[in-house]
């Protein structure tokens, strides 16, 4: 069936498996114990941790990445590889492949030179590294990241989350621009009780903190809880949480590429705090500086920025200056 498909369609399937490969890869190193945790050096105090987990889950993307489509293909990934013996998945989900159909025209023939493949793969390290007792709360909020961008902006991406209800495989939900998102039952609509939004657990800045109080103010932000992982974020939204609000800088694309084509296929939005979108090409700034706005599809986005105090947008710029 995958030689039927088309790239877009191979690609996503193939990703799936892949990124359920790398779940499989972290939960190994986990089990072991040594995380062999190193700082690459944060912005501002906090630290910026990356685990041989990381690194070995990367190399297993990358790599069976290549095997499947070559190595021409761009993937800009958080994490360099490690020594760490790969683990190379070859698979394709049949799910995806049979969604084949549904390809929307203007992505059935894109041209493999304009796609950027965007990798983080263990989004939540800090969580997990600095957790004492890797509980299942904190264990979930881990998640593998693979993000497809075309022409600049995410046209599918896949979420794996490898702790889930203790199921052997977690959970993994995809999209594909035009055809959905699928892998879970996602709300649709309001819970009418109150809104939650989440945020950073441990990049918290005062401007995260005056951006919440202003959307409290409004109604719009009842409850705050605070959780890592941009990918653990998303899943929130899609269980029922009203926003994901990060008016801050540090979040990067890697952290933003799979959410966006998986929020955005269950009709919610993302952008920065201003509302302007993110850029995928090659060769972009890797930081968010405009900070992150996610919405579930039952939220008018337009009224959490508008809540958003000017003074917070204008902190945080769309480019921050190269030293
Ligand atoms: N100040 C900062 N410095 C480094 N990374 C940051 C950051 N703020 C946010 N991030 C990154 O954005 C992602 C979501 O952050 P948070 O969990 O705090 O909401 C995390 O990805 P990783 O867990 O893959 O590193 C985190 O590292
Ligand atoms: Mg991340």
């Amino acid at each position: 069936m995958w030689m039927r498909s088309c790239f877009l369609h191979r690609l996503v399937a193939s990703s799936v498996k892949i990124s359920e490969a790398a779940g499989g890869v972290i939960k190994d190193i986990l089990c072991d114990g040594d995380l062999k945790i190193i700082d690459k050096g944060g912005s501002g105090k906090t630290a910026d941790l990356q685990t041989e987990a990381d690194r070995a889950a990367q190399y297993c993307i990358v790599k069976s990445l290549h095997a499947v489509f070559g190595d021409k293909i761009t993937i800009i990934g958080e994490e360099e590889t490690t020594s760490f013996t790969p683990r190379i998945e070859k698979g394709f989900c049949s799910k995806v492949l049979s969604l084949n159909d549904k390809c929307p025209e203007n992505l059935r023939d894109i041209n493999p030179e304009d796609v950027v493949i965007w990798v983080d793969p263990l989004d939540g390290t800090v969580e997990i590294a600095n957790a004492a007792k890797k509980s299942a709360a904190v264990l979930a909020q881990v998640t593998v990241l693979i993000g497809i961008a075309y022409r600049g902006r995410p046209i599918a991406g896949v979420i794996h989350q490898p702790y889930y209800e203790g199921r052997e495989n977690g959970r993994t939900v995809w999209a594909i621009n035009g055809v959905g998102t699928y892998g879970m039952d996602y709300v649709k609509e309001d819970n009418k009780e109150q809104k939650i939004v989440v945020t950073t657990r441990s990049h918290g800045t005062s401007s995260v903190d005056a951006a919440l109080d202003a959307l409290n103010k409004k109604g719009l932000a009842d409850t705050v809880v605070r959780v890592g992982g941009a990918g653990y974020k998303v899943m929130r939204i899609l269980e029922g949480a009203a926003a994901y609000v990060f008016a801050s800088q540090g979040c990067k694309k890697w952290d933003t590429a799979a959410c966006e084509a998986v929020i955005e296929g269950t009709g919610g939005r993302l952008t920065d705090i201003s509302g302007r979108l993110l850029n995928y090409e090659k060769g972009v700034q890797l930081n968010n500086t405009g900070g992150v706005l996610v919405t579930a599809c039952w939220v008018d986005h337009q009224d959490y920025l508008n809540s958003i105090p000017d003074a917070l947008k204008e902190a945080l710029p769309e480019f921050q200056a190269k030293n």
